[in-house]
């Protein structure tokens, strides 16, 4: 544990991550030489538009994949790369996550993916999903989620691997992990993060029972932490976000990954995680 906290003071969460094993090598200390300025600036993919203001260290992520941003494997890929791009920017301190789309702020997991597709596409998938959660929860920037609709199943994991939620105050959106209600069930490191959010009992009766908050209810029990009028999300997450850059990131990184140590089972082991993607894409696969 010792040379994981003198670790994660030199690397932050993301470099224990691959200091305990595995993937993520992008801690703020390897900064890539190969991306030239308009690139770590800007970058406009299909799915995914990214703008860093040089200014303010703060990056605004903008999920615009119609009709309803569902996580596919293309989605996901294209998050992870831009994810990677950012966290290796030493000028970006900050993430904000939102949706173009009216309504919705993501699907969660492509619904197509999970269907009629062989073993070796499903393992890919999960790997994906994996991945994106890995970099998002693990990452060394400060994140916030503007939740700018609904956001059901993976749209919530995403939402809650964030450091800090705002949503927009309409009733008509929804958020949670609604996994049962489909006849299928949430992996456990879905449960830990819905846990270190809400606590048990409420990650209990939202999990077994697969409710969907309204934006008030999610509020209440702590799934969101601030509502805001629909106008007003992206200016309140920039506000927002300029109060946790007011801290300095090593301190913000070693407690965050503090916690999460404490109260995350071991998915960022490569066996945790080989495992679970086993067994899930078999399971995908014989749905
Ligand atoms: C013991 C068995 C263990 C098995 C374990 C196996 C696997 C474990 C995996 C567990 C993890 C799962 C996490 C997930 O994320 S599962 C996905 C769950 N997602 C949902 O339930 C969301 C469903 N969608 C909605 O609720 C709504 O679409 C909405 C997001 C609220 C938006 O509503 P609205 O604006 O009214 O839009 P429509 O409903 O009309 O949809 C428009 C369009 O989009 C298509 N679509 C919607 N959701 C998805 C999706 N997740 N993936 C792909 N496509 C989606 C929808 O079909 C419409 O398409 P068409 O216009 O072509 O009809």
């Amino acid at each position: 544990m010792a040379n994981v906290l003198r670790n994660s003071a030199k690397f932050g969460f993301s470099g224990v991550l691959s200091q305990l094993s595995i993937h993520s090598r992008h801690g703020r200390e390897c900064v890539s030489p190969c991306f030239s300025l308009q690139q770590r600036n800007n970058s406009t993919s299909p799915k995914i538009k990214v703008d860093l203001d040089s200014s303010t260290g703060v990056a605004v992520l903008r999920m615009q994949s119609p009709p309803v941003n569902s996580l596919s494997l293309d989605f996901l890929t294209e998050f992870c790369i831009n994810l990677e791009k950012l966290e290796m920017d030493r000028s970006c301190r900050g993430l904000i996550i939102t949706s173009t789309l009216s309504k919705v702020f993501s699907a969660g997991l492509d619904i197509m993916e999970m269907y009629g597709k062989s073993p070796e596409r499903c393992g890919e998938f999960w790997k994906a999903v994996q991945e994106m959660w890995l970099k998002l929860y693990g990452s060394n920037m400060a994140t916030i989620a503007a939740i700018n609709g609904s956001s059901p199943a993976g749209g919530c994991l995403m939402s809650i691997g964030c450091d800090y939620r705002i949503m927009v105050d309409n009733p008509r959106y929804s958020i949670g992990l609604n996994e049962t209600q489909l006849g299928i069930v949430a992996p456990f490191w879905f449960k830990d993060t819905l846990v270190n959010t809400v606590g048990n009992r409420a990650a209990e009766l939202s999990l077994e029972l697969g409710l969907l908050y309204s934006a008030p209810d999610a509020l209440k029990i702590g799934l969101v932490d601030q509502l805001v009028p629909e106008d007003q999300v992206l200016s309140t997450a920039q506000d927002t976000m300029s109060k946790w850059l007011a801290i300095p990131d090593h301190a913000r990184q070693i407690d965050q990954c503090v916690y999460i140590i404490y109260n995350t089972s071991p998915l960022p082991l490569d066996h945790a995680r080989q495992m679970d993607q086993c067994v899930i894409s078999v399971c995908i696969y014989y749905i």
